[in-house]
């Protein structure tokens, strides 16, 4: 509910004076101007005076004062239902998360707060980020890490990247994942890490998508007292805290070309120097780095340094995007569904197939991330146990209707689904099915070159033609 006044109004309940400064800074960026209630008892009161009348939205910090957090959000939509309510939470709160949205929160955003996610999350709320009926990614829930093991998808380009992760897992070599916002790129960084020989040491974490630029180099190098204006003390930076383990750099196309040409530096001499520091500390370290953009393109706009490039991928894989790999939307959705019941305050959540095949029908450019939001929104939310079609109105209104051919198989724009390794109703295929999906998926793959077929799949020829004929496989299709 949006309004049309130049300056949208939002109140932030926090108690906490810096984060009350950060969140109104934060709010302001985005067009915000904002009262603040230092808590909850006093933002109700506030809510019938003349600020509160004109409240375009409210953030709530689930540590703040007063009546406890899901009261405070019923009693909220008591007096006006449709005002939109954010609810900060701590990082694991999601207890808290689960009861603030079965109370009418909106949405929840998880501390570390990203400031681009959280500005997202109220343009989303008041209606005004992006076309109407879009499905724009939520936050972080269930961060959770995934082994390898747990990272589900069998479709044939997503079974390569993971093939290359768990090679490269082994040594510690630097590894480069690519993949769109949302595919499973922290993930996989999870994953290779607890994969790897130095599993037990130290797993540091930089999402250079949200640190401001300027701070990304001392957050990686450290700094000296007064290396920069602001640094009032040392700092120990990521790298050194990351010594015998790992470090995620995340998003490192964000980083700026001054911190590309040190971390080039440390990478030839595995040293870090602290900035306005004059030490060297030798650091051993597994840089594991992810990127949402194509770097060739950052390489090419002078962008993104080329040695730098080189020294980190080392090893490189793609993820595909979800749409690239429709075969693996159902077994996903039954895992990340199980993975949801399994929150506190949260049942057992089953889900139709009719539901199913609309879910498989579109197109997720949130990937992962997307499906997991409008899953656990949608659990939130049903009244019953199944989740059906109608309760994934805005993804149905978004395909415009219809998903599924007379036959009841599922029509995707004329793509071919991968091979799939489980039916709509989340059991295994046989095994004969499998098989004759992956032969004739390699005979597609390499043009029909049956011996190229027989090497690869790692059987005689003979063996190849006596399946053909077993599992009724016609070679011209
Ligand atoms: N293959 C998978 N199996 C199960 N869960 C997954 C899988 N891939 C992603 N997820 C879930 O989807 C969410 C998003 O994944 P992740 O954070 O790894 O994406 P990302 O590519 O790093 O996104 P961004 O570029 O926005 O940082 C995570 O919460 C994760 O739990």
């Amino acid at each position: 509910m949006a309004t049309n006044r130049d300056t949208r109004m939002l109140m932030i309940v926090d108690s906490e004076p810096a984060q009350q400064r950060f969140l109104s800074a934060l709010a302001s960026r985005g067009g915000w101007r904002s009262v603040i209630a230092a808590d909850t008892d006093t933002a109700l009161a506030r809510l019938g005076t003349q600020d509160g009348m004109a409240l375009d939205a409210v953030i709530v910090d689930q540590g703040a004062p007063g009546i406890p957090i899901p009261e405070f959000v019923a009693e909220l939509r008591r007096w006006r239902p449709a005002l939109p309510l954010v609810v900060i939470t701590m990082r694991n709160g999601v207890e808290m998360a689960v009861a603030a949205m079965r109370a009418g929160a909106s949405d929840f955003v998880q501390k570390p707060i990203a400031p681009d996610r959280l500005l997202e999350a109220l343009d989303r709320v008041t209606g005004s980020g992006g076309p109407q009926g879009e499905l724009r990614p939520l936050t972080e829930k269930l961060r959770a890490p995934l082994g390898f093991e747990e990272i589900i998808g069998s479709s044939p380009n997503f079974r390569t990247a993971l093939a290359i992760a768990a090679k490269a897992a082994r040594a510690r070599i630097p590894v480069m994942i690519n993949g769109k916002p949302g595919a499973g790129k922290e993930v996989f960084a999870r994953a290779i890490h607890s994969a790897s020989p130095r599993s037990r040491g130290a797993l540091v974490m930089v999402d250079c998508s949200a640190v401001s630029p300027g701070l990304i180099g001392s957050g990686l190098f450290g700094h000296e007292r007064g290396a920069f204006p602001g640094a009032f003390d040392r700092q120990i930076g990521r790298l050194v805290q990351a010594d015998g383990g790992s470090i995620i750099i995340d998003h490192i196309e964000c980083i700026p070309l001054e911190t590309q040409a040190r971390l080039v530096e440390f990478l030839s001499t595995g040293e870090v120097q602290m900035i306005g520091g004059s030490i060297r500390q030798n650091v051993d370290v597994r840089i594991i780095s992810t990127s949402a953009s194509p770097l060739d393109k950052l390489i090419e706009a002078g962008h993104f340094r080329e040695d730098l490039y080189y020294a980190l991928t080392t090893a490189q894989l793609t993820l595909p995007s979800l749409s690239e790999r429709r075969g693996d939307i159902g077994p996903l959705t039954r895992h990340l569904l199980t993975r949801i019941s399994g929150l506190p305050g949260m049942g057992q959540i089953g889900i139709t197939d009719d539901a199913l095949r609309l879910l498989v029908s579109y197109a997720w450019p949130g990937n992962v991330r997307q499906l997991q939001d409008v899953l656990f929104r949608a659990a939130v939310e049903s009244k019953t146990d199944v989740l059906t079609a109608a309760d994934f109105s805005a993804i149905e209104a978004a395909l415009g209707g219809g998903t599924a051919n007379n036959d009841g198989e599922i029509a995707i724009n004329g793509e071919a689904i991968g091979v799939t390794l489980y039916l709509p109703d989340g059991n295994l295929r046989p095994l004969e099915e499998i098989e004759a999906d992956v032969i004739r998926l390699a005979i597609g793959h390499y043009r029909g070159r049956m011996s190229e077929v027989a090497r690869r799949l790692g059987i005689g020829r003979s063996t190849l033609y006596r399946k053909l004929g077993e599992l009724g496989i016609d070679t011209a299709a």
